[in-house]
């Protein structure tokens, strides 16, 4: 669906979606599915964790659109213009590039720049300070690579995606392999640049990531679509319940009955109920009024785990 736009350089188009696919699939060579008729909507100005465990086909999907393998069957249409408009338009993060490890960022990016025939030449110089700056790296600019640290690489590596004006960023899986620092630069610097305006794309196995740093999200799950929406709506059909912490587990039990809370659980040390909509300071006071010991009393909003679980019967195999 390479639908017709705006010539590169016209006004930038506003409306429609960053991304979207229609039943796109990919089998390779020996029959593997990697991708199993994908209808994708990313809404633009979204932060869409394109979620999924390894192997779900993530990867996959994220080289289809960028043209760098063909699609058995399927359509998609990247800012709603042909691939040659589109590209130039979009910065990626795909197995990160290799960097020099005796040069410095900005002698990197000057290579790597060089490298794209796209790539106007004079406005170099300029492309690539800005592009450090973006990501924080102005101060270690003449720094050798080698003496980056892994969140430092990796935003050099987010740099070489932001040469050029971007209206749509797709990361790859861009805190794998990353440190807890790291992952902390990169989770900071992707909201950064969204809230510049930037749609971002990111894949990431990572159930938490995908909660914290995004908008919207899309499920995967063995190369088919299991979920789409935002981050609200798709744990919005299942039931936040509330855990009360307590050495009086039956009367706690007994008084949450008493209110009208469903699905009473009592455990050991602890009872959890459906919340419905009971205010939980309201059901505070009902349990100390009774003579309740009450240590702890925590509202459980459902998770994108327990969406994922809910949808598919199975545990996430990872966890974040
Ligand atoms: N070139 C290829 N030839 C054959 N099979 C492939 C090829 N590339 C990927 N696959 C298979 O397609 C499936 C989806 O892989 P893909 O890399 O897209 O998943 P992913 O969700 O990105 O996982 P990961 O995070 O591990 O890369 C996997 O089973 C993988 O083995």
């Amino acid at each position: 669906m390479q639908e017709a736009g705006a010539p590169f350089g016209a006004a930038l188009p506003s409306g429609g979606p960053a991304i979207v696919t229609e039943g796109l699939t990919k089998r390779f060579r020996g029959g593997q599915v990697a991708v199993d008729a994908l209808d994708l909507t990313v809404p633009r100005g979204s932060v869409f964790g394109f979620l999924g465990p390894n192997g779900s086909g993530k990867t996959t999907t994220i080289r289809m659109l960028l043209g760098l393998v063909a699609p058995t069957s399927g359509e998609y249409s990247v800012l709603g213009l042909p691939q040659a408009q589109a590209l130039p338009r979009v910065g990626a993060l795909v197995e990160g590039p290799a960097f020099y490890p005796y040069l410095s960022g900005t002698a990197n990016l000057a290579r790597f720049d060089a490298a794209d025939p796209t790539a106007a030449r004079g406005t170099a110089g300029r492309r690539i300070a800005e592009a450090l700056e973006r990501v924080g790296l102005s101060a270690a600019a003449g720094k050798r690579y080698r003496n980056y640290s892994l969140g430092m690489r990796q935003r050099l590596a987010i740099a070489a995606a932001l040469l050029g004006p971007r209206e749509l960023l797709i990361l790859d899986e861009p805190t794998n392999g990353l440190d807890p620092q790291g992952t902390r630069e990169v989770r900071a610097l992707v909201k950064e640049i969204a809230a510049d305006g930037t749609t971002v794309f990111v894949s990431s196995h990572l159930l938490a990531e995908v909660e914290q740093m995004c908008t919207h999200a899309a499920i995967m799950r063995a190369g088919r679509l299991v979920a789409q929406g935002t981050i609200a709506s798709l744990s919005a059909g299942l039931v936040a319940r509330v855990r009360v912490e307590t050495p009086d587990a039956a009367d706690a039990a007994r008084v949450l009955g008493t209110l009208g809370l469903a699905d009473v659980r009592p455990g050991d040390g602890d009872v959890t109920a459906e919340l419905g909509g009971h205010a939980p300071e309201r059901i505070n006071a009902a349990l100390v009024g009774e003579g309740v010991a009450v240590r702890g009393l925590a509202v459980v909003r459902p998770s994108l785990e327990d969406v994922f679980v809910g949808l598919t019967g199975e545990g996430f195999d990872v966890d974040g």
